[in-house]
């Protein structure tokens, strides 16, 4: 039994690197953020996995960063299913302000505050809170039950919507998940039990 379940960030947008607050807004990842999706699919390969079915969300930075690992594992064509509930945190009225600018403004606490909180939205924004309840939902009803049944499977999203998944599998709490920060492009490898308990995680980093 497999049991396994892959959770990537995709790779460096263009947002990413012009420092700006992205959310919902659907920005093409930059040439080092390709390079870098492709990465993660070559170290998937070297750990000898094979996708099952893959998930994304509805933004094309992940879906793009899927279908790069799908090509270098050779998978393309895999079944894939894009879902808004896996969308990054919407950053409400931060989305397209200079995260810098904004630290000017509102101050370096503040702005650390809605960036990494738990429960604080951004204004107009979701709480990394209010972006579990639709992710977690989202998980248990459709992607666990392919993990559970013996699959392989794949979720490239976003460094909010896949914190909030990270937070509930391992546990954490509001205090906890504040230090937490995903890389870009850098697979977590989970294990699961068949009570969906975790039996390992790994970082496949460069
Ligand atoms: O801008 C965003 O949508 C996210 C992810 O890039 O940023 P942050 O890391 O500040 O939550």
């Amino acid at each position: 039994m497999s049991r396994t379940l892959v959770l990537v960030r995709h790779g460096q947008s263009e947002w990413n690197l012009k420092n700006l607050f992205t959310g919902w807004r659907d920005v093409d990842l930059t040439e080092q953020g390709t390079a870098e999706a492709k990465a993660a699919g070559q170290r998937l390969k070297a750990k000898g996995l094979k996708f099952d079915i893959a998930f994304t969300s509805v933004l094309m930075r992940a879906e793009k960063t899927c279908a790069h690992i799908l090509a270098e594992l050779g998978q393309t064509g895999l079944k894939t299913v894009r879902d808004q509930a896996l969308n990054e945190r919407d950053y409400g009225d931060l989305s397209g302000l200079n995260k810098d600018d904004a630290r000017a403004k509102w101050g370096e606490e503040q702005v650390h505050v809605w960036r990494r909180s738990y429960d604080v939205p951004p204004p107009g924004g979701e709480s990394l809170k209010d972006t579990g309840a639709r992710v977690w939902p989202y998980y248990i009803h459709t992607i666990q039950p392919h993990v559970l049944s013996g699959g392989t499977v794949l979720v490239a999203a976003h460094g909010n919507s896949l914190r909030a998944l990270i937070m509930a599998l391992d546990g954490l709490t509001g205090e906890e998940v504040v230090k937490m920060e995903l890389a870009t492009g850098v697979p977590v490898l989970y294990r699961l039990n068949a009570d969906s308990t975790v039996a390992s995680k790994e970082l496949l980093e460069a």
